[in-house]
């Protein structure tokens, strides 16, 4: 168990997920996995289908038990009374079709222990920034998947929660519910709440998250920075000269060539590779419209990790 205490003998307000295993008969959708997300922090999850992200954050709300492990919050196991003060986005959503969103919004805060006027202000104020204040009278069944989405966001925030686990928040979501949601995990995490979330958009996920964990076969194999991460991958030279013609840079010392396509190519570059010498080889082609090296994206990252054959999708 890591330790969190902190000087003084305070706890670190953190949400901690500690070797937890589960299997579903003769499949191991998680086997020791570990992560924490202290407050104030966004995590994302990212990994491939199957990985178990989803099983995790069941775990986490209690939703189905481990075999074996520990989830924490500010070093005390998790239990019903911390969990009601979770605010959770299930994979499966759980909204009732037939029932109206504010009546079930209201009807969800309370059980999360909300007075009904304490219910009925925060369903007015969060329907109002998710932009759904205008079909608090409607049935879920009737708004678009988008709509019923953002009324899902609005059920896990509703009761002014003090934990966020929401799995695959944005996916079908337009870009502008994307923006107004991503800037609501901001919020929520600029006012100490740890927030952790899946998701297969991992340019999103690269933007947004101050530390990303990635899953496979029901394990953490890396988490941290996205600039931690990055460390450990390659830098890439990009190079556009357009009169290039293919295998330009083929016999350069220490150079490999990713892709060529219109003038452009990827390159990276080993240690005996001298970039001076690229430039001059380019040049030799004509004019070099860029130039630039290049860090990994999250998704370059993520390919590299967990190999081609398992991309996300
Ligand atoms: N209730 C269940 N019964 C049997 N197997 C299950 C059950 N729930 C999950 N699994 C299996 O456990 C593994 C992990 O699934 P999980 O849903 O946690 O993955 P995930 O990372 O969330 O995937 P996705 O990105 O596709 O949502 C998979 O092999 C899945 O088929």
């Amino acid at each position: 168990m890591a330790d969190i205490r902190l000087a003084g003998g305070a706890v670190a307000r953190q949400l901690e997920i500690d070797r937890l295993s589960k299997r579903f008969g003769e499949i191991t959708a998680l086997e020791d996995i570990t992560f924490q997300v202290s407050a104030g922090e966004i995590f994302g999850l990212v990994g491939s289908n199957g990985a178990g992200k989803t099983t995790a954050m069941r775990i986490v709300l209690g939703v189905i038990a481990a075999d074996a492990g520990e989830v924490r919050w500010e070093g005390t196991p998790v239990r019903l009374d911390t969990r009601r003060r979770i605010g959770y986005m299930p994979e499966e959503r759980g909204l009732y079709p037939r029932m109206r969103v504010a009546e079930q919004l209201e009807y969800l805060a309370c059980l999360h222990g909300m007075t009904a006027s304490a219910a009925h202000a925060s369903v007015d104020a969060w329907t109002e920034r998710l932009g759904v204040a205008d079909r608090r009278d409607d049935d879920v069944i009737k708004l678009s998947l988008g709509n019923q989405q953002r009324v899902q966001l609005a059920a896990a925030l509703v009761h002014d929660p003090e934990i966020l686990v929401l799995d695959e928040p944005f996916s079908g979501l337009d870009p502008v519910a994307v923006d107004v949601m991503s800037a609501v995990l901001r919020d929520k995490a600029g006012t100490g709440v740890p927030v952790v979330f899946s998701s297969h958009q991992l340019d999103l996920v690269e933007r947004l998250c101050d530390r990303v964990g990635i899953v496979r076969h029901g394990r953490m194999i890396t988490a941290g920075t996205v600039d931690d991460l990055r460390a450990g991958g390659r830098e890439e030279l990009i190079v556009h000269a357009p009169q290039a013609a293919p295998g330009w840079a083929d016999r350069l010392p220490g150079v490999t060539v990713h892709d060529h396509s219109d003038g452009r190519t990827r390159l990276t570059l080993g240690e005996d590779a001298d970039d001076q010498l690229i430039l001059r080889a380019a040049l030799a082609t004509g004019p070099v419209h860029e130039f630039a090296r290049r860090r990994p994206s999250l998704t370059e990252l993520f390919r590299h990790i967990v190999g081609p054959r398992e991309e996300i999708s």
